[in-house]
């Protein structure tokens, strides 16, 4: 059976420590313009920054790189922490996209918030491919639903509640998934967001985050995915 090459693209260093604890054998590091890989365990790691414009530069640069090199990725994966919408994602739960959806993409009208697809331009969702999301969600126990990507972090709960009402099927939201997907999506390949939830989305209380909690959750997820994500047949829906 061939094999998939995987890109995961976390926010900081963090979190793709958090992932690459999850593999085995010697880490290399492999400098490009734009980003440095992270290879173990056949899997392919980057720091991608945050934020989503950021994230998908860095992800561009290596999906460009593996191109250039003649040996594509056959699947980028975003992952990292996230805030949970309660009480559907509780702290510490996992969570996979089955919508990466970008929230704040678009205009404020006199009429409220207007999508950037809704003016004629661009999308607003990127949709991984189902067959992954299923065997991704059995393998790990994670919870399935749109994540969102934001540029500024909810800190209140009237925008956590406007967030729910336009978006009732959010789980999560994080500040790169839909960057990432923008890249992958350039260069014809599917993407997967995987998110441990850290804090609830609401008001700010930056010192109540359960970051070590949720690192240790995007590892144990990782661990139980090393073949599932190499081994998946891309032919599949
Ligand atoms: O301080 C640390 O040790 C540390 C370790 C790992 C990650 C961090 C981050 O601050 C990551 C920022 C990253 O997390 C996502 N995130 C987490 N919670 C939320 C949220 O409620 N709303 C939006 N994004 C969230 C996001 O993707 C950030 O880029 C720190």
């Amino acid at each position: 059976m061939s094999s998939v090459r995987v890109l995961v693209a976390t926010a900081v260093p963090a979190e793709r420590e958090a992932v690459a604890r999850a593999f085995t054998g010697p880490v290399r590091e492999l400098p490009l313009p734009g980003t440095t890989v992270h290879r173990r365990g056949g899997h392919d790691l980057i720091a991608a920054g945050v934020g989503p414009a950021r994230a998908a530069a860095s992800t561009a640069a290596a999906l460009t790189a593996a191109a250039l090199g003649g040996t594509p990725y056959g699947l980028v994966v975003s992952a990292g922490i996230a805030g949970g919408f309660a009480p559907a994602a509780p702290v510490g739960s996992l969570v996979v996209a089955d919508e990466i959806t970008v929230a704040d993409l678009g205009a404020e009208t006199g009429d409220g918030f207007l999508p950037v697809t809704e003016l004629g331009f661009g999308t607003i969702t990127h949709r991984p491919p189902e067959a992954l999301v299923r065997v991704v969600a059995e393998a790990t126990g994670a919870r399935t639903g749109t994540v969102l990507t934001v540029s500024t972090a909810t800190g209140s709960a009237a925008r956590a509640d406007a967030l729910r009402t336009r978006h009732p099927r959010a789980l999560a939201e994080a500040m790169e998934g839909f960057g990432v997907a923008e890249a992958a999506a350039a260069h014809h390949v599917p993407v997967l967001e995987i998110r441990a939830v850290s804090n609830p989305v609401g008001p700010r209380d930056r010192a109540a985050w359960r970051i070590d909690d949720a690192l240790a959750a995007l590892t144990e997820g990782f661990g139980k995915l090393t073949d599932v994500l190499t081994r998946w047949n891309p032919h599949e829906p």
